[in-house]
């Protein structure tokens, strides 16, 4: 537990900073460089404890990967040299390292525990051992393997068609992963397309898939090559300072080289319906991925409504989003989001409980939340729920109260963004 006392900004925030690596592509390129023949580097991975929970998983099945800076160097063998952990692979806190590396559990020819912190105990696995044990996989744990611990039998998968019962770009890489070790042909559709870095991701290391619309399609065993890997900047962390500067009086903020893979960028489109200034510039692709400036200036907001398929664009920025609304003049309605209650936390109730305690007007409903602005927010003693995006949520809060928030435990913020609050202060 870490508490963090928090006072609210006397300065706009001003500057220019490069946001970390983008949490979920930094994920995939250690799988699929280690799944890969041949070494990867990894350029502006990100080094959190989230992603390092991914390396650890593949380092303690036999993967040489060594860190220089903020680079990897993965020495791939393909699938056939992994080794069976001696023992039990730690998650931590980590969603997309649970639910990736079952996926890929499920087709090696050993025997697998995994476990994780509180927090992932209580996530539903079921969604991915459902299509897994559909392919074949031997999976058992606890409350019939729909939550973790869980225990693996690797085994010969085949491939199948599968219609995502969720929306879950977790669930579509689980299965695209167990495809790839699978004999035949795997097809996973979706209602929406949820973000597609583990299809750029298959096609960089010369895959070849088949994307029509918001189906995928791949042949298993195919081999995978090295390549090289840029990550850009989080857009999930860069949503924290777009915030920011859209809530404190005179800002002005440029975040640089942030990914804008259209699956991500709802966060944009949002700012922009609530009549925020924000320009998006140098945009250029890089290793398949978009990426480019932002720029935002504070500006008079407005409410706005956020339902449908635009949730999966920006179901991690919600908290922050919420906080945003407070500010904006009028009734924002967040609907169509129920995934948020099984995040690192029950995020909708979490995000009511500090936005209440911090003196805005918000109602917590099944799918979503109401938020009547614009609110004067006032200090106040606020729980972190053991989750990163709410302890941030709260940061930024923080620097437009009327008096102190009290974070009983800033220590979450570490899983996506080590370097958050150097980052912040730079631009105070
Ligand atoms: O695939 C990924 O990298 C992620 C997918 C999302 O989860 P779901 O697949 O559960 O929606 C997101 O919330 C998570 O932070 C990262
Ligand atoms: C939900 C998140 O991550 P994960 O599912 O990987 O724990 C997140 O980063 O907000």
């Amino acid at each position: 537990m870490k508490e963090q006392k928090l006072l609210p900004t006397e300065n706009p925030l001003r500057g220019e900073i490069e946001v970390p690596g983008d949490k979920s592509i930094s994920h995939r390129s250690v799988i699929f460089g280690a799944l890969a023949n041949g070494v990867t580097r990894v350029s502006h991975f990100l080094d959190s404890e989230d992603c390092m929970r991914t390396v650890t998983a593949f380092r303690e099945m036999g993967v040489s990967i060594e860190k220089q800076g903020n680079s990897l160097l993965i020495d791939g063998k393909g699938p056939e040299a992994l080794i069976e952990p001696k023992e039990p692979l730690y998650f931590g806190n980590s969603g997309t390292t649970a639910r990736l590396m079952i996926g890929v559990l499920a087709g090696l020819p050993f025997f697998t525990t995994a476990y994780g912190d509180v927090s992932l105990t209580n996530r539903p696995m079921n969604r991915v051992v459902d299509p897994l044990r559909l392919m074949g996989a031997i999976i058992d744990g606890r409350l019939e393997g729909s939550k973790l611990p869980l225990a693996i039998r690797g085994n010969g998968l085949t491939g199948i068609e599968y219609r995502l019962p969720v929306k879950s770009a977790q669930v579509k890489s689980a299965v695209l992963l167990a495809g790839l070790l699978a004999d035949g042909k795997t097809t996973v559709e979706e209602s929406t397309v949820s973000r597609n870095h583990t299809e750029t991701m298959l096609q960089a290391f010369g895959a070849s898939i088949l994307i029509e619309g918001s189906t995928v399609s791949l042949q298993g065993k195919q081999p995978l090559t090295a390549t090289d890997i840029y990550v850009p900047g989080d857009i999930s962390s860069a949503a924290f300072f777009l915030v920011a500067a859209a809530i404190v009086p005179g800002s002005n903020v440029t975040l640089l080289n942030v990914g804008l893979n259209e699956s991500r960028t709802g966060i944009i489109d949002v700012l922009k319906a609530m009549g925020a200034a924000v320009e998006v510039g140098n945009i250029h692709r890089k290793g398949g991925e978009l990426l480019g400036n932002i720029s935002i200036t504070y500006q008079d907001l407005h409410a706005t409504t956020i339902e449908g398929d635009m949730i999966p664009r920006l179901i991690d920025e919600i908290p922050v989003i919420a906080l945003l609304a407070t500010q904006a003049k009028g009734r924002t309605i967040i609907k169509d989001a129920k995934e948020l209650r099984v995040k690192e936390t029950d995020r909708i109730k979490a995000v009511t409980e500090v936005l209440t305690s911090l003196g805005a007007r918000i109602e917590e409903r099944e799918d979503g939340l109401i938020v009547e602005g614009k609110s004067k927010l006032t200090g106040n003693k606020v729980a972190s729920y053991h989750d990163h995006r709410m302890a941030m949520m709260a940061t930024i809060a923080s620097l437009i109260t009327d008096g102190e928030v009290v974070i009983d435990d800033i220590s979450p913020v570490s899983t996506s963004y080590p370097r958050f609050f150097q980052d912040l202060q730079q631009m105070k």
